[in-house]
């Protein structure tokens, strides 16, 4: 370990433990994106976290908290300190009157399932899959496949977030209501979550049937019942082959009832279907073709035909089995441009030029099914908004996942193209990109801001108050929600952009081979700028900023003045009591160490 965290590490409680291990090596559950934290800390207490983001302060090193990885983007690379709470996941009260539960942050949902179904309770929305920490499904805006839901966030009552210095505030819909909206979709860049109370509804069995339809059929009744019928509704949309499944469910009563095999499900269709795809990045035309025979074996091959059903717990009967590696990049659009948007893509991807309007050819550019169709509903919740939703506020919303599966880990060849074209339609058409999705690095902070436009400056006020040195900010975000540092002489604009000393930038990307020499997932690296900062900092030389006078308090606290260079410099961790006060001041809130408040 670095002698510099080894001595102030010796500063704090040795009773605390400080569970970190070096030389670790992570990547997303897609294998999209690999990368080396310089440590990989598990806590298990709100004390063990008190003292990562203490010794983080004193040691000028960015934290970045993952979840399960499943979040297909670069959102949680880091060559600094990751966090992880996996053995932070106990359950700290749960009544089956009320249906509260309030949970460590680190649960994952499956364990959550689990437990609340000893107790005759579930969660009351799932989306495709529940390997996902509640606080990673909560951060990124994750949502399931209903109308009569919005997010899965919308069952979240109570947060408790530990912000960068330490402190743990809790807040919710009675208190803290600006954190709560920015805590609520934080992109892991507020602070910490450590702890939420959801809500939960009693245990439900559904009934579920699915069965294929021609593409014509599905859009008819796209407005006469296709998404209202049933409570959880969801498509698979076949682009060549012009047909869809449609995925409907009830709860119900009737004993439960297994699902019927499917081909892909078994072990020779998902090695033929995985190797089809292989295949196809070297012959893309093949791809209609392998759409045609792998949905047919496992649909049947005329539409309406082949109708397959079951009844199983919610908790399992929502999700589905997301096969391969996959590229995803998935837009929310008001759902009734939900027509257009299909016949316009599916004009592009058939070579239908007048009737696409895309400016984007598609020759020769072969994708892979399905293209995922969902709904949510998040404008009749009471519960605040997160100010970064992206679903239609004024009514319901239709979410397009566009998944190219990543066959023995390697890209296909079109993504560039496909993305490109279908975020220029998803645009168009007022759409706003998943958050935790492959969301092209072209989209940027610009259009995000015209995206969001207040609520954006709203989470990003927050923000930096619970955070002034940028403990929790790294490239992506950065590059999507942050503008750009500024010393214009503009308060509010300097205040906004502010330079973010702990902040971690990129500094290279390169191609990670497995250990057989395979794969395309990219290795991200990190400007480790502590290494500059520290090594120069008792010298007065230039830090992270690449300016100014840097001096360590007698607590080992490192303060970057900046003053000399234009407006007045953002407070380092000094000032970050007085700014987030207001923040605390909740009935709730719980002051848990005050010597890391410098
Ligand atoms: C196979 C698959 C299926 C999926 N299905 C769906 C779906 O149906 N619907 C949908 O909307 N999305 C879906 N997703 C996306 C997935 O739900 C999100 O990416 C989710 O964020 C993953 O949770 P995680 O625990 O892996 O979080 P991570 O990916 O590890 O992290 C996501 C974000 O949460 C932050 N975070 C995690 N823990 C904390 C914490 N304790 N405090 C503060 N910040 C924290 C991280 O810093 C990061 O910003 C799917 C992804 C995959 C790979
Ligand atoms: O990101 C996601 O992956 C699956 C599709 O395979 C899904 O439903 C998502 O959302």
């Amino acid at each position: 370990m670095d002698p510099h965290i080894t001595r102030e590490l010796s500063k704090l409680d040795p009773a605390i433990p400080f569970r970190a291990s070096p030389s670790h090596l992570h990547h997303t559950w897609a294998r999209t994106f690999y990368w080396r934290p310089e440590l990989f800390i598990q806590p298990e207490s709100v004390a063990e976290l008190q003292k990562v983001v203490t010794l983080a302060r004193r040691c000028r090193r960015r934290l970045v908290t993952v979840g399960s990885a499943h979040s297909p983007s670069d959102l949680t690379c880091t060559s600094a300190w990751l966090l992880n709470l996996d053995n932070f996941r106990r359950i700290l009260s749960l009544s089956r009157d009320t249906g509260l539960v309030t949970v460590e942050a680190g649960i994952r949902l499956y364990d959550l399932g689990i437990e609340l179904e000893q107790h005759g309770l579930t969660l009351p929305n799932l989306g495709s899959i529940d390997e996902q920490s509640v606080a990673g499904v909560i951060a990124t805006g994750t949502h399931g496949s209903s109308l009569r839901y919005g997010l899965l966030s919308q069952s979240v009552r109570t947060l408790s977030i530990m912000l960068a210095n330490g402190q743990v505030v809790r807040c919710s819909a009675e208190s803290n209501v600006e954190l709560f909206r920015a805590a609520l979709v934080s992109l892991g860049a507020i602070g910490i979550i450590t702890e939420m109370t959801l809500q939960a509804v009693p245990a439900f069995k559904i009934a579920w049937q699915q069965s294929m339809q021609s593409l014509p059929q599905v859009l008819d009744k796209w407005e006469t019942g296709l998404w209202s019928e049933a409570e959880f509704v969801r498509v698979w949309w076949l682009p060549y082959w012009k047909r869809a499944i449609v995925w409907r469910a009830d709860k119900t009563e009737l004993p439960l009832r297994a699902p019927p095999k499917s081909f892909y499900g078994g072990r020779i269709g998902n090695f033929v279907y995985h190797n089809l795809l292989y295949v196809a990045n070297y012959i893309p035309r093949i791809l209609p073709w392998v759409e045609w025979f792998i949905f047919g074996m496992q649909y049947g091959f005329r539409p309406g035909k082949h109708l397959t059903s079951a009844i199983e717990p919610g908790r399992t009967g929502l999700l589905m089995d997301c096969l391969y590696s996959q590229f995803v990049n998935e837009w929310a659009i008001p759902l009734e441009k939900g027509p257009e948007a299909i016949t316009r893509l599916s004009a592009w991807l058939n070579g239908d030029v007048a009737t696409a309007r895309i400016p984007f050819s598609s020759k020769g550019l072969w994708v892979h099914s399905p293209i995922e169709v969902r709904v949510s509903d998040t404008s009749k919740t009471d519960t605040p908004r997160p100010y970064l939703d992206p679903t239609n506020p004024t009514g319901p919303t239709l979410f397009l996942n566009a998944t190219l599966y990543r066959p023995h880990l390697r890209d296909p060849p079109c993504t560039d193209r496909y993305y490109q074209a279908f975020e220029w339609l998803m645009r168009e058409l007022g759409g706003r990109p998943h958050w935790a999705k492959n969301f092209s690095a072209k989209t940027g902070y610009e259009e995000i801001r015209r995206m969001y436009g207040p609520d954006l400056d709203e989470w990003v006020r927050v923000r930096n108050e619970a955070d002034l040195d940028g403990m929790f900010v790294g490239e992506w975000h950065r590059r999507n929600l942050l503008p750009a540092p500024s010393l214009s002489g503009d308060d509010e604009k300097e205040d906004a952009g502010r330079a973010f000393p702990l902040g971690e930038r990129e500094k290279a990307r390169q191609k990670f081979r497995d250990q057989r020499g395979a794969g395309d997932g990219v290795e991200v690296i990190g400007d480790k700028a502590w290494l500059n900062e520290v090594s120069t900092a008792s010298d007065g030389g230039d830090g992270p900023l690449g300016r100014g006078r840097k001096e360590s308090d007698e607590k080992g606290n490192i303060h970057v003045d900046v003053s000399q260079f234009g407006p007045p410099s953002p407070p380092t961790t000094a000032a970050s009591e007085e700014s987030f006060d207001h923040l605390a001041h909740g009935e709730a809130s719980v002051m848990l160490e005050r010597d890391n408040v410098a």
